[in-house]
């Protein structure tokens, strides 16, 4: 997979050098291309927002740099990603969808947003899909794309050590949240690991921890019951 990412604080996509994406992209499993939208912003100062038409407070990030970035890191069958609070929630299944993708790009907003005639045009080109990871306002697309690219890079085959890990988690197979996990000591702080899980009986093993989840996910997810 290629994962190309637009912004005006590439810094600001470092950690994708640490850490599990770091590993995919030296055994090649990823190729990682950050660039710097300041780069497509060809005037003197290299400017990249202006006022909005209409008025209002802020800036918009023009669309002359970015038609020219979008053209020169996308390819013909990607998909152009937008993290905005305006997008539809991203969601588990959307990273299992777009794990199975051979190119990403994320354009990566700031101030009030892009001009909306970027996402149109791009739109016409090729599959562009605005996110949102919640109800609240970064100021930029930056953290957003941080955090979808590690949702989908994690679940490509061979990445994870431990593929079995994947199953079990929260919004995974059956949707409910986790249950709640315990390691040694037995005893700590006068707090003891629930008998079930010393028992070494799994299907009673799995029975409790099915009844954690559900009990979980009805405290504070009951939009997420079955
Ligand atoms: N919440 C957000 N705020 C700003 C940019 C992107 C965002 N998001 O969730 O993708």
């Amino acid at each position: 997979m290629r994962i190309d990412v637009v912004t005006i604080f590439p810094d600001y996509l470092a950690p994708l050098d640490l850490s599990l994406p770091g590993k995919a992209r030296q055994s090649g499993l990823i190729e990682l291309g950050v660039h710097d939208l300041r780069q497509w912003a060809t005037d003197r100062h290299h400017t990249v927002d202006d006022t909005p038409y209409g008025g209002g407070a802020g800036m918009v990030m023009k669309p002359e740099p970015w038609g020219q970035a979008l053209d020169a890191v996308t390819s013909d069958d990607c998909v152009v990603l937008v993290p905005t609070p305006s997008g539809r929630p991203f969601r588990q299944a959307d990273a299992e969808r777009l794990s199975r993708e051979q190119h990403l790009v994320f354009a990566c907003g700031r101030y009030e947003g892009i001009d909306q005639r970027v996402i149109d045009e791009a739109a016409s080109r090729w599959r562009v899909e605005e996110v949102s990871l919640g109800d609240f306002v970064l100021n930029g697309g930056e953290v957003a794309a941080l955090a979808v690219i590690e949702a989908v890079v994690r679940l490509l085959p061979g990445f994870m050590g431990n593929p079995e890990s994947i199953v079990e988690e929260s919004h995974g197979t059956d949707g409910l949240l986790e249950y709640p996990v315990y390691t040694k000591p037995a005893t700590w702080r006068d707090r003891d690991v629930p008998e079930i899980l010393l028992s070494g009986h799994h299907g009673n093993i799995a029975a409790w921890r099915r009844q954690q989840s559900l009990e979980r996910t009805r405290e504070r997810r009951p939009d997420l019951m079955p």
